[in-house]
């Protein structure tokens, strides 16, 4: 290499070294400093459980839709805080366990500033024993039908990530034990106000239909179911209650109190309180006779779904949990068509009770023996109740979670609590960070190949010109 060209040379290497340096600092600059996870909790106190759902997500990215998960969740042994009514101080004692789960799961250090939410049903004394754990207590709340009702839209629709895209939402619908909710965005007017609620998330306006029947959760469905049923039957036959909706050869001593111990139903004074509860395995009379507990003879409305109540066409994909899920997963109905469905529960309610119990020696009586019930309740609810058909019925998905989080109204209710679905749309960086990385490295290589055609060119031009000198 002659030594004129030692300036151009030394000059090419500092611009390389300076860009090579240019990006590298600006690539480690720009990393996403994920400081660590911060943490949520929520109790949501049902009327058959009570669990504590702990949330995690990177406090960068708290914003953004998606990052939110379900780190662990809880269950409360015995049937839940809300069974605790005559034992207050019982409630706060049988959170002990899941609380000090959560002291396990969620870092010492960011005990204090991790939220707990308590919603549902709820007692003050477990206020109290919540309280005495090292997080941050934000009070106990009584959630409204229509609150958890949305609140379980956004978190499916949140683990979705619909909320960020303009496409279609994802109708919610959720069964508990006491109370039943159906939520959607509907494609016409709602036509009454207690029923419509809106949103305006990420920039986006949602206007939801959501309604909660309360006494129509699927035990307090059985209760109205049963009531209904000894009214008509205990007067002429005060011994046997014959039940369409239990196994041929089912046959368990029942009080008249035990289906009538609930608001959901009037009181039934009868002489003669003991009654055997009778199978008869007979689903399209289990059907008949679940259709008694829904009135749809009255409508003020353009259109109603039960009981007078104002519903538009249901729209969309839906997303079914809870009890939804917990029924018809047992029964493997996930994804039949509504025709194949009730082929198959025909066929499963007609089984003797002998046969249902030695095919599943593990699972509890009490709830082995509503499976029947329970699916032609649901089939009931959202064929006649809600009015889906066997056209939209394969738009139902029955889900329990949506990647690790479980679907219910906890998630969406810490989300609206903690602000962290704004309102606008945060702003979003020009590309994500790797595009960012790849854009920064390419940038570089074509500058340096440019340095080195210039380069090039500028020795062969000399050499050409030293040339015709010669
Ligand atoms: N693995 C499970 C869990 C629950 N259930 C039943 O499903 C129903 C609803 O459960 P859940 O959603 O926990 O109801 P709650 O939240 O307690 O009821 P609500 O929301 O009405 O207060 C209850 O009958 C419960 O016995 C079930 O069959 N299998
Ligand atoms: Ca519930």
């Amino acid at each position: 290499m002659e030594r004129r060209y030692m300036p151009v040379v030394i000059f090419l290497a500092a611009i390389t070294v300076g860009i090579i340096i240019m990006v590298v600092i600006s690539v480690v600059q720009n990393k996403p400093l994920y400081q660590k996870y911060k943490y949520g909790i929520v109790l949501d106190a049902g009327s058959s459980h009570t669990s504590v759902f702990i949330y995690e997500w990177p406090a960068e990215k708290e914003n953004n839709t998606g990052m939110v998960q379900q780190k662990h969740t809880c269950n409360v042994k015995g049937k839940g805080i809300s069974s605790y009514s005559a034992n207050p101080q019982g409630a706060g004692a049988s959170l002990q366990e899941c609380m000090n789960e959560a002291k396990q799961k969620i870092p010492a250090h960011r005990h204090p500033e991790t939220p707990v939410y308590l919603g549902a049903t709820v007692l003050d004394s477990v206020a109290l024993s919540l309280k005495s754990y090292p997080f941050s207590y934000q009070g106990a709340r009584i959630i409204s039908g229509q609150e958890e009702g949305a609140f379980g839209w956004i978190t499916v629709n949140y683990l979705s990530e619909n909320l960020r895209k303009p496409t279609g939402t994802l109708g919610a619908l959720d069964l508990g034990g006491a109370s039943t909710q159906i939520t959607f965005v509907p494609q016409q007017k709602i036509e009454s106000s207690d029923n419509s609620i809106d949103f305006r998330l990420y920039g986006n306006n949602y206007h939801l239909y959501t309604h909660s029947f309360l006494c129509y959760g699927k035990d307090q469905a059985l209760k109205l179911s049963m009531g209904k049923k000894l009214e008509s039957t205990l007067k002429t036959d005060p011994i046997e209650l014959r039940d369409p909706c239990f196994h041929p050869g089912y046959k368990v001593p029942r009080t008249v109190p035990d289906v009538f111990n609930t608001p959901c139903t009037k009181e039934l004074k009868l002489a003669n309180e003991n009654f055997l509860h009778v199978g008869l395995g007979n689903w399209s009379q289990c059907q008949q006779s679940i259709r008694k507990v829904f009135n749809t003879s009255i409508c003020s409305y353009s259109k109603c779904s039960f009981n007078g109540v104002f519903q538009p066409s249901v729209y969309g994909d839906f997303g079914a949990f809870s009890a939804f899920f917990f029924v018809m997963d047992f029964l493997n109905l996930t994804s039949d068509s509504l025709a194949t469905t009730k082929e198959k529960l025909a066929a499963y309610c007609s089984t003797p009770w002998e046969k249902i119990v030695g095919n599943h020696p593990k699972i509890d009586q009490k709830y082995l023996s509503e499976y029947c019930f329970s699916a032609t309740y649901i089939l009931t609810l959202l064929e006649d109740g809600y009015k889906f058909t066997s056209n939209n019925w394969k738009d139902i998905r029955f889900i329990k979670k949506i990647g690790d989080s479980d679907a219910g109204w906890t998630l969406g209710y810490m989300l609206n609590l903690t602000n962290m679905i704004p309102a606008e749309a945060p702003d979003m960086p020009l590309m994500p960070y790797g595009g960012y990385v790849t854009f920064m490295f390419f940038f570089a290589l074509l500058i340096l190949v440019l340095l080195l055609l210039v380069y090039l060119y500028f020795h062969r031009s000399t050499r050409t010109a030293q040339k015709d000198i010669i």
